[in-house]
Formats: structure tokens, C-alpha cells, sequence
């Protein structure tokens, strides 16, 4: 079942035994990038001069790993993911998770309109509700200033669509009046136009309703700003030679089960989650705290903290298993602008809108759930993640060059990944020992 939508192949084998050089070649190769953007990739992009420019008080750069998840494939196109991050085994078990779920049809992704929430509180009011009523009654005219302030968003389609009011009679300081401007932020993350116009309005809010407005900001909890996918899966595509695949979907829907009813469990789930999320999020550049911020907020909306994700076993014997969550990413502004490895890795997803980058990131954080509950319900997690880890640990005690690989090998063959053991066995292959 392979496609080249677009030209693209995500199905790279033999990623694993390449050097880094050989699989950007590879990568820039399938995506179709020329050198310049590729070498963006490669380290070094972003200047210390041009970091002087992003934060305050820079002294240098921060770097991280920047892998490839390979075998995407989502609603029927191929996806090659770059993930910036710390942590052994994500990239690797997001891979794994997208070549099963490829052989079973792919993801099925969509989304709402990108629309972001800004609140304008305002207190000193003896009468909320009758202030609720006429900021509703010129709603136009809070909308057409708002719109009047980003003609540039306006003319992409987008500008704030609607008001909302909302009432909190009795705070203890008194009733509070909150004001949610909708905006439709297209292909920004939104957070600078969205403040924008809650800093416009606001003086007009206070003329309608002789309150004194205080917060003008957006809210992280962007639950009109919605990405999913949908995967499914057979028995046959689970079954390995040590677990039926019968086995492996009772596991996997017993480990939802655990997550939907115990908040100390679904944090951890969701974590899992955000293992495939971040990475993404960082890598293009995008504000990965807001991401955070609205993805926690939303598994608790309901008053009780639950999984971001759903998996079920249908009618046929499938697995399936579902993600929806707020994802508000940006293809413009903030660093996706300005850090050329954000622009590079933004060209190597091929992604033409911020709705279409939302619904892969979130595609990634399905499969990382997927493989954490897939490890969780059979082996356990420490054989994948440790013998990967090891390397890590390999590092940590000293290794270098062909001696990281070697004591790392070790380490996980014998099920003994500790830093004492590794310095042992590099103690040995130096015949320091
Ligand atoms: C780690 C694996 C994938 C190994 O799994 P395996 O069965 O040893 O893998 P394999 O050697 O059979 O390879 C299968 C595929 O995996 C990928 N793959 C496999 N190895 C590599 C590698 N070295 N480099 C690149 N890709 C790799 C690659 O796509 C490969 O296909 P191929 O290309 O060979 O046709 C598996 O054990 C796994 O998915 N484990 C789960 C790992 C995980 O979830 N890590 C997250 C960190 S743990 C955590 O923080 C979250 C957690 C767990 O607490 C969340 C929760 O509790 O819910
Ligand atoms: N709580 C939070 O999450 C907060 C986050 N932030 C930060 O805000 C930044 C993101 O803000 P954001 O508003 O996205 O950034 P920008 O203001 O940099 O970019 C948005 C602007 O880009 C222009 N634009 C050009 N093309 C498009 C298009 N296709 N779609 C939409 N807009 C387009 C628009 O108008 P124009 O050309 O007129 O500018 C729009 O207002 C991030 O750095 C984030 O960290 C800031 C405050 C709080």
C-alpha cells in the first residue's frame, strides 16, 4: 500500500544504520529540497546574531537532536516528520507506530477552522447581566474595530467572527464580565493578532458598559481550534511473534480504560501523547508552552482530568483509536519566521497550511500514545526505550565514537542499563579494566 502523493515517499527503510549525513541526504532526497535548505538542518542554523534578535539577554544557542519520523501517512499523503527533541526511543516508536498504521490504510485527519479565543475581563459592574446585554447589542461595531486593526488577516479570510459574554456574578472582587472575541487567525498562531484587537476593543467595552476593563489576552485554552485523527487498526497488523494481536488490542484498550478514570495515570498518558507533540511543535518553530497549556486545559475541561485520546475496539474486531485536541500552531510569525531550521523542517513536512501541520502533529501524538500503550500492554517499556537509552547512558559514562554504539549494544543485551555497568564494560574495551 505505498503512495507518492506529492512525490513523496515516507516509507525510508534502513534509516536506523545510516550515518546523520547519509539519511538529511536521504530525507532531503524524498522531500525534494535543494542543499541550502538541508544543510539548514544539519546544525548551526541559527546565528548567535540572529538569536540576539529573538530573545533578550542571548549569550549563545541551545541545541537539540533533530530526528525524521518516516512511514506517515495521512489522508492518503505521505509525510517525512522532523522532531526536535531530548529523550531516545520517540522517534523511533513514532516511525514503528506509522508504518503499521500505513498498512492498515493511514490516518484519517480534520479539523475546525483555526479560531482563537481573546478575553477582555472587566469588573467594577453592579449589573453584569445587563452589561452582558449591551456588549452583545453592538456586537457588530466591536467586531468591525477589531477586523479594522488586521487588514492583513481580513484579507486571507480570517478576522474575528464572533462575541461571546460571559458572566461570573460573584468573584471576590466583585461580578466579572468577560468578553471573547473569536477570531479566525488562519495561518498565524494567533496570540499577537488575537491581543491585538482584545487591546482595541477595550476601550469601547468600557464606554458600552461603564466597567473598568483589566485583562486583554487570549486564552491558551483553544478549544474552538480543534485537530484530530483517526486510526484503525486489524488484529493481524498487532500480532508479533511473541503477542497475539487479540491480546495486544485488550491491552491497549485496558490501558485507555486506566487513563480515562485515574487522573495520575491519564498525566502520564498524556505525556506519552505529548512526546510526539512537542518535538513537532519545536521543530517548526512554534510556541511549544501554549501548545502544552491547551492540551492539559482540554483533557480537564469537564472537571475531571482525562486522556486526550480515545481507543476502542469496533464492531469488526479493529482497534481504533482517536485524538482531538487544540493545536494551535503557526506557518507565520513568531519563530516559524525566523529560525531558518523551523523554515527548513517546514519545507521537509511540505505542509501549505497551519490546519494541515495541526492535524499531522497531532497525528504523531496518536502513534507515540499508541506505542507507549502497545509497549505498556505487552512487554513493558524498558526493553524499546531502555536499549535505546543506553546510548545515552554510554555517553553519560564516558563513551565516545564507535565505543558509544559498543558499550550501548552491550548494556541492552544483558538487560543491565546503568551507568556503573557501562563504565565497567568502557573500562574493558579501553583494557582500563
Ligand atoms: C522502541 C521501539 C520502536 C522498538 O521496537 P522494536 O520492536 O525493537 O523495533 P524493530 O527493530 O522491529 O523496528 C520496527 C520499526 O521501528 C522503528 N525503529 C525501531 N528502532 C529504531 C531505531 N533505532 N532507529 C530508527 N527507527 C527505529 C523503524 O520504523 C522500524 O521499522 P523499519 O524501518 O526497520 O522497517 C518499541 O519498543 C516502542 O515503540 N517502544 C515504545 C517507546 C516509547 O513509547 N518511548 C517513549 C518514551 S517512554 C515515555 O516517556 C512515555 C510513557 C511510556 O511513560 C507514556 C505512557 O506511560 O503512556
Ligand atoms: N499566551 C500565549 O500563548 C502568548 C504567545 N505569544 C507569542 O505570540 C507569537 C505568535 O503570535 P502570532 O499572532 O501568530 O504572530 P505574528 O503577529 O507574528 O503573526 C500574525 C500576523 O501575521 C500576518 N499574516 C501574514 N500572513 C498570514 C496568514 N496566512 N494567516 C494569518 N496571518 C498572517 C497577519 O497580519 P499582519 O501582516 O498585519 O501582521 C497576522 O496578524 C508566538 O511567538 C507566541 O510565543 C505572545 C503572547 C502570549
Amino acid at each position: 500500500m505505498e503512495s507518492l502523493a506529492q512525490g513523496v515517499n515516507s516509507r525510508l527503510e534502513n534509516m536506523r544504520n545510516l550515518s546523520p549525513a547519509e539519511r538529511l541526504e536521504k530525507v532531503a532526497e524524498a522531500v525534494g529540497i535543494d542543499v541550502a535548505t538541508s544543510s539548514k538542518l544539519a546544525g548551526d542554523a541559527l546565528p548567535v546574531d540572529l538569536a540576539n534578535g529573538m530573545i533578550e539577554n542571548v549569550v549563545g544557542t541551545f541545541e537539540l537532536p533533530l530526528g525524521v519520523a518516516t512511514n506517515f501517512q495521512i489522508n492518503g499523503k505521505d509525510y517525512l516528520v522532523p522532531m526536535a527533541v531530548e529523550e531516545p526511543s520517540v522517534v523511533a516508536a513514532a516511525s514503528f507506530m506509522a508504518k503499521l498504521v500505513r498498512d492498515c490504510g493511514g490516518f484519517q485527519t480534520s479539523s475546525t477552522a483555526p479560531i482563537m479565543r481573546a478575553q477582555i475581563q472587566i469588573l467594577g459592574l453592579q449589573d453584569p447581566y445587563g452589561a452582558r446585554l449591551q456588549i452583545l447589542s453592538r456586537k457588530a461595531e466591536l467586531i468591525e474595530a477589531a477586523n479594522a486593526k488586521d487588514p492583513v488577516l481580513v484579507g486571507f479570510g480570517g478576522g474575528c467572527k464572533d462575541v461571546e459574554v460571559h458572566v461570573f456574578p460573584s468573584s471576590r472582587r466583585g461580578p466579572m464580565v468577560v468578553v471573547h472575541l473569536l477570531v479566525d487567525v488562519r495561518d498565524a498562531m494567533g496570540a499577537n493578532t488575537v491581543n491585538t484587537m482584545a487591546e482595541t476593543v477595550a476601550p469601547l467595552i468600557e464606554e458600552l458598559t461603564g466597567g473598568t476593563v483589566r485583562l486583554r489576552i487570549l486564552s491558551n485554552l483553544a478549544d474552538l481550534r480543534l485537530a484530530r485523527a483517526r486510526v484503525e487498526l486489524t488484529e493481524a497488523a498487532l500480532t508479533t511473534k511473541a503477542y497475539d494481536g487479540r491480546r495486544v488490542i485488550e491491552g491497549i484498550v485496558d490501558a485507555y480504560e486506566f487513563a480515562a478514570i485515574d487522573p495520575y495515570r491519564a498525566a502520564t498518558h498524556n505525556k506519552g501523547i505529548m512526546n510526539g507533540i512537542d518535538p513537532v511543535v519545536v521543530a517548526t518553530g512554534n510556541d511549544w508552552r501554549a501548545i502544552e497549556a491547551g492540551a492539559h486545559a482540554y483533557a480537564a475541561r469537564s472537571g475531571h482530568y482525562t486522556s486526550l485520546t480515545t481507543w476502542e475496539i469496533a464492531a469488526n474486531g479493529n482497534l481504533v483509536g482517536t485524538i482531538e485536541m487544540p493545536m494551535a500552531l503557526g506557518l507565520v510569525g513568531g519563530a516559524t519566521k525566523t529560525h531558518p531550521a523551523a523554515q527548513a523542517a517546514l519545507k521537509v513536512l511540505g505542509v501549505t497550511s497551519a490546519t494541515e501541520l495541526a492535524e499531522v502533529t497531532v497525528s504523531v501524538g496518536l502513534a507515540q500514545n499508541m506505542a507507549a500503550l502497545r509497549a505498556l500492554a505487552t512487554e513493558g517499556i524498558q526493553r524499546g526505550h531502555m536499549a535505546l537509552h543506553a546510548r545515552n547512558i554510554a555517553i553519560g559514562a564516558g563513551a565516545s565514537g564507535a565505543e558509544i554504539d559498543a558499550v550501548a549494544r552491550e548494556l541492552a543485551a544483558n538487560h543491565d542499563v546503568r551507568s556503573a555497568r557501562a563504565q565497567e564494560i568502557l573500562n574493558r574495551l579501553r583494557g582500563e579494566g
